[in-house]
């Protein structure tokens, strides 16, 4: 259907006063029409020029109704045709459909039928087409890393796909190592700019202070100690995409800055007066809820609304348990190539543990978990017996209760242990759970990941070598 004109229909009947009725009432309820005077004809008209859909009377001299349904359907069978056959003739309607008409109406017409019928099979021309877009574009889709196929996968795969050619702000939000990384990485992937560079910056890894000069560059002299100018991550993007991940560390000095960026689409180097215009797309994400740091004053709306065009929830594990064979298929063989190992399967007690629990560090977690099982392995086959203890006794109804995961024999007895001790325990274990993710581990511990970083700094410097 041509976007913005009114659909188009084709009108079929040797006889002229009921041909100029029904152009009549088509052309009043606002449609385009065109007319035919016999079967001959209409498949003529159908192979010269784009049509929405067709009504066909049945009885015609040259070639009766049914016969030219028959040939429209093989020329073009997405164009809805609807023939209009005698009350009494039953017969003919079976074989209207059978010839692949989309419906029969019987005469004499009722207007109000029609009217319906027509809306119906215009809607679902339009259906088709957009389906069948949207299936060119799936097909067209390069994926190759994102294991998954529950139905929430799906949808995701889905909006990508609508996501991904478009020149959008995307905002991919999501728990810690849902896959939120690989989401950026196929969108780019699928983007016009997929020969431009993709430029990926961890928001949460640059120091505050290097943080404006890491983004946007600097002159020569900008500072005690620039010799040299350079470029900032947004240069090195032009022409492609910047990924800014873990987006809502950004302080707030960095966030006006970065909304100058998305308002103007100009760039200024640290000790330049001098704005340099770059053709870069913005891809962010967050494990955090922006919205709830806007309440406290932590986030900017302003640049909430300018990063959230459109939003990409990537699902936690739990929500997608189908998905986790697969996953830990493809870890599996991942792991054993990697390693070297040859490893034949999984047992289903085992992949059942991995199944019932909750995956709180998300498939990050599932991907160390699965290179350690395949590090451990004893047999060709992986057992419960490779993996972590609190994954064997998991519980899928209590996920985050560190008490679930550990007998009392396997805590150690707290009484016995210094306050330093405790905190160090502590922190192992929520690491341990989280899968290693700092930012995860250091949320939940309600500390910064500076603080966290630091602590583990200090475990390793104190650790007897
Ligand atoms: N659907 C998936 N298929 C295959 N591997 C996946 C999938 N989702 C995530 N992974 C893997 O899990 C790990 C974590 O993914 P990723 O870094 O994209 O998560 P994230 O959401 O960006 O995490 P964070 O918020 O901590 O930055 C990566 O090694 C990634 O390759």
């Amino acid at each position: 259907m041509k976007k913005d004109l009114p659909p188009h229909i084709l009108i079929v009947d040797d006889d002229p006063a009921h041909r100029l009725m029904l152009t009549t009432l088509l052309g009043d309820w606002g449609y385009r029409v065109d007319e035919a005077d016999g079967g001959l004809a209409a498949v003529h008209r159908v192979q010269e020029q784009p049509l929405d859909a067709v009504i066909m009377d049945v009885r015609m001299p040259d070639l009766d109704g049914i016969e030219a349904t028959r040939r429209i359907h093989q020329y073009n069978p997405a164009l809805p045709v609807i023939v209009l056959t005698a009350f009494s003739s039953v017969p003919s309607a079976v074989e209207a459909l059978k010839a692949g008409a989309y419906d029969y109406l019987t005469k004499p017409l009722d207007f109000d039928a029609l009217r319906l019928t027509l809306n119906r099979a215009l809607e679902y021309t339009q259906l088709r087409a957009e389906n069948q877009e949207l299936r060119e574009q799936l097909a067209r889709l390069r994926l190759p890393e994102i294991i998954g196929k529950s139905p929430a996968m799906e949808r995701l795969v889905e909006l990508l796909a609508l996501v991904a050619p478009s020149e959008a702000t995307v905002l991919i939000t999501g728990e810690s190592g849902t896959g939120k990384s690989l989401v950026a990485r196929a969108i780019h992937a699928n983007s016009r700019r997929s020969q431009g560079p993709l430029v990926e910056v961890n928001c949460a890894a640059i120091p505050e202070n290097l943080m404006e000069t890491e983004l946007f560059g600097h002159d020569k002299g900008a500072f005690t100690g620039a010799d040299k100018a350079r470029r900032g991550r947004f240069a090195q993007a032009d022409g492609g995409t910047i990924f800014l991940d873990e987006v809502g560390e950004l302080s707030l000095p960095m966030q006006a800055k970065l909304l100058r960026v998305l308002q103007d689409g100009q760039i200024q180097r640290v000790g330049s007066d001098q704005p340099h215009v770059v053709d870069v797309r913005i891809l962010a994400a967050t494990n955090r809820d922006l919205q709830g740091m806007i309440q406290y004053g932590a986030f900017r709306e302003d640049l909430y609304y300018r990063l959230n065009v459109v939003t990409v929830e990537v699902p936690p594990l739990r929500q997608r348990k189908d998905d986790i064979p697969l996953l830990v298929d493809h870890f599996l063989k991942t792991f054993a190539a990697k390693n070297k190992r040859t490893v034949r399967g999984i047992t289903p007690r085992a992949m059942d543990l991995l199944v019932k629990y909750d995956w709180p560090g998300n498939v990050r977690e599932l991907e160390n978990v699965m290179e350690r099982a395949v590090i451990l392995l004893r047999s060709d086959y992986l057992t419960e017996a490779e993996l972590p203890l609190h994954l064997q006794r998991a519980t899928p109804s209590d996920p985050s209760s560190l008490e679930s995961k550990a007998t009392p024999e396997e805590l150690e007895p707290v009484s016995s242990m210094t306050l330093a001790e405790m905190e160090k325990h502590l922190i192992e274990r929520v690491l341990e759970e989280t899968g290693g993710n700092k930012s995860e581990a250091a949320r939940r511990l309600g500390i910064t990941r500076r603080t966290l970083r630091l602590k583990l700094k200090k475990y390793a410097d104190d650790a007897p070598s």
